[in-house]
């Protein structure tokens, strides 16, 4: 474990598990239709790699990049977008894949932002949730884990853009954050 961690909530093994479930569960759901999946850079990253080879089923995939708590451990609520799809998704079913949702701002707004652009269903997975924190009514369709209201690091996440290549699920040390 990295000695900036806390604890480890959730193992590589554990997080693998859950993933193949989710998977299988999206490809049940999709069976038959086309299905975009849309995940946002940069924390969702590892998850969605992993999650896309876990759907049984020829998937199209995308990124959009947007940045809401820069070198902050605290959201603005400013979503800014950094990264666009890069083809239109009218008529489409997407899937919008997150690592975590935490004040549900930066989901709220893109979903919202999806829907307006006319696609046929617009569906969110999250590897995690964080809902004593939420500022946004808004939850994930599949959801991996939920996690308490601390730091959390590792499989995408970051703090300041680093811990995001821990192979697990951690809880960041609070004197790292609050010097
Ligand atoms: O529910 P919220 O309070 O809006 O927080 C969740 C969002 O914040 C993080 O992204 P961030 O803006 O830090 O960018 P990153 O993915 O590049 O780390 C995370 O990846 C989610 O996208
Ligand atoms: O707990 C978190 N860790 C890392 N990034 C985040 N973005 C929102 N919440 C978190
Ligand atoms: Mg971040």
């Amino acid at each position: 474990m990295h000695q900036d961690v806390q604890e480890i909530l959730f193992t590589e093994e554990a997080v693998d598990a859950r993933i193949r479930e989710i998977g299988a569960e999206i490809a049940r759901d999709y069976e038959g239709q086309d299905l975009l999946v849309i995940g946002i850079l940069k924390g969702a990253s590892l998850f969605m790699a992993e999650l896309v080879k876990r759907i049984d089923m020829l998937v199209e995939i995308d990124f959009m990049a947007v940045s809401s708590y820069g070198k902050s451990s605290e959201s603005s609520g400013v979503v800014r977008i950094l990264k666009d799809l890069d083809k239109s998704i009218e008529g489409r079913h997407v899937l919008i894949v997150e690592d975590i949702i935490d004040s549900g701002l930066t989901l709220s707004y893109l979903k919202n932002l999806l829907e307006q652009r006319k696609a046929a269903s617009v569906k969110v997975v999250s590897l995690l949730d964080k809902p004593e924190r939420r500022k946004a009514e808004i939850t994930a369709d599949y959801l991996g884990f939920s996690v308490p209201d601390h730091f959390i690091v590792g499989y995408g996440l970051d703090y300041a853009e680093r811990y995001r290549n821990l192979p697990y699920v951690g809880v960041l040390k609070p004197e790292v954050y609050q010097p």
